[in-house]
């Protein structure tokens, strides 16, 4: 056995490991190059009918931070991160279907915000360790997605797994995703009016699973939790930041400190002699998304499902518990951000960022995509044990492409 292997004996529950591979089973290797960090996602599919679509059986799971983008200027560094990640898929998929197995990795904003040269240097040298990979390595494996494929395949995985998208009566779930650098709405508009209120380039037509499904869906990059963070602080976009101080009502008073994210350290700090606190922050998340974002009507009533940064911050609250998840209606993102905001000095354990992240996502909710106080939204982290993320959805579709199956 290989060093390798020993070393991860550490790390792999013991259901990971590739004892009850059958026969008719099968695997697809997508990862997720996101702005905050790098995942795999190994599925594993059974077809115990030949005459039935395969079934998901599992999903083997990994995430290294920070993501590829952090790299800008080390791609060989950023690629050795994706090939830790893909020995693991060494050790789960039996050696003999390594070559069946596709692998594909997407980056969504993190590297849309970069520059095309470091973009692409980052993507070659990730290329290069998939090509030295034993698994399969379909054309156009490595790239950038297009945002508003993140929106229609993250749909997509929600509705597969709560079973929306079999059977007669399909009741899907809008999407609201929340990463680092950008956020995704979608859902399948049910109203004429809505189709023709929208503008064309929100409007997407999808195939899946023999049907076709028109829906609504933006990217917004530069909307992201971590992106709205130096939008807030007026830093978004700045061509040299030369260790300028960034202040803001929504941080503690007493803070400076120092931030990395996209390759490039901010200086940040709370508001010394000005005004703190809920109101004045308000203030300043509003100015980062008012009149922003396309505010289809349809939604106002209608309830989402949420994951990503909406379930990471309402679990840093205790709004929802880290496993199970729960359901929140708007007005509760807006309760804790007033609760923290007013009394920073008592959350002064968790990130400095915490009041402004929230107060960011009651601002996005209500005043960007304009949900009512009492929208319900269902924050998700997992359904059957299945990752809410749209690599399921990316991977269904390149099992498609390769005529491998759905
Ligand atoms: N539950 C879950 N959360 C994820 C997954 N992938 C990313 N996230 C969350 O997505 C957020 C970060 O967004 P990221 O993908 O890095 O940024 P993006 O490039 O702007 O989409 C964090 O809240 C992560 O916890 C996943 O597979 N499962
Ligand atoms: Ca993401």
């Amino acid at each position: 056995h290989s060093n390798r292997e020993m070393w991860f004996q550490n790390f792999l529950p013991p259901n990971m490991c590739p004892i009850n591979a059958k026969a008719n089973t099968f695997y697809g290797i997508m990862f997720d190059a996101g702005s905050t960090g790098t995942r795999i996602h190994i599925y594993t599919f059974v077809q115990k009918n030949p005459e039935k679509l395969p079934e998901l059986e599992g999903e083997i799971f990994e995430s290294v931070k920070p993501g590829l983008s952090a790299y800008a200027d080390q791609p060989e560094k950023g690629a050795e991160t994706v090939k830790r990640l893909l020995d693991m898929a060494i050790d789960a998929v039996p050696p003999h279907l390594w070559k069946k197995t596709p692998v594909v990795l997407k980056a969504t904003a993190g590297l849309r915000l970069l520059s095309e040269e470091k973009a692409q240097a980052l993507l070659l040298e990730v290329k290069e360790v998939f090509e030295e990979s034993p698994f399969l390595v379909p054309e156009d494996s490595v790239s950038i997605m297009d945002g508003s494929y993140e929106g229609i395949l993250a749909w997509i995985t929600v509705n597969f797994l709560t079973g929306q998208l079999s059977g007669q009566n399909q009741h899907t779930v809008g999407t609201l995703d929340l990463g680092g650098a950008s956020t995704q709405i979608t859902f399948l508009p049910r109203f004429e009016e809505t189709l023709k209120e929208t503008p064309g380039d929100f409007l997407t037509s999808f195939e899946m699973f023999n049907s076709t499904y028109k829906l609504y869906t933006h990217s917004y990059l530069g909307f992201g939790l971590k992106a709205a963070r130096l939008a807030t602080l007026g830093a978004l976009n700045m061509e040299a930041v030369d260790g300028q101080m960034f202040r803001s009502s929504c941080l503690p008073k007493q803070l400076e400190a120092e931030w990395h994210f996209g390759g490039v350290t901010y200086r940040y700090g709370g508001n010394k002699e000005g005004e703190t606190g809920f109101k004045p922050c308000y203030l300043e998340v509003l100015k980062v998304v008012k009149g922003k974002l396309h505010q289809p009507d349809e939604i106002r009533g209608s309830s989402f499902y949420a994951f990503s940064y909406y379930y990471d911050r309402a679990v840093d609250t205790n709004l929802i518990d880290y496993e199970q998840g729960g359901v929140l209606e708007v007005k509760d993102f807006e309760r804790k951000a007033k609760e923290v905001c007013d009394n920073m000095q008592r959350y002064n354990s968790a990130s400095p960022f915490l009041c402004m992240d929230l107060a960011y996502i009651t601002a996005l909710l209500k005043e960007g995509f304009g949900f009512r106080d009492n929208t319900l939204l269902q924050l998700t982290k997992k359904v059957n044990n299945i990752e809410t993320s749209w690599t399921l959805g990316a991977t269904f579709h390149l099992l498609q492409s390769l005529g491998m199956t759905y």
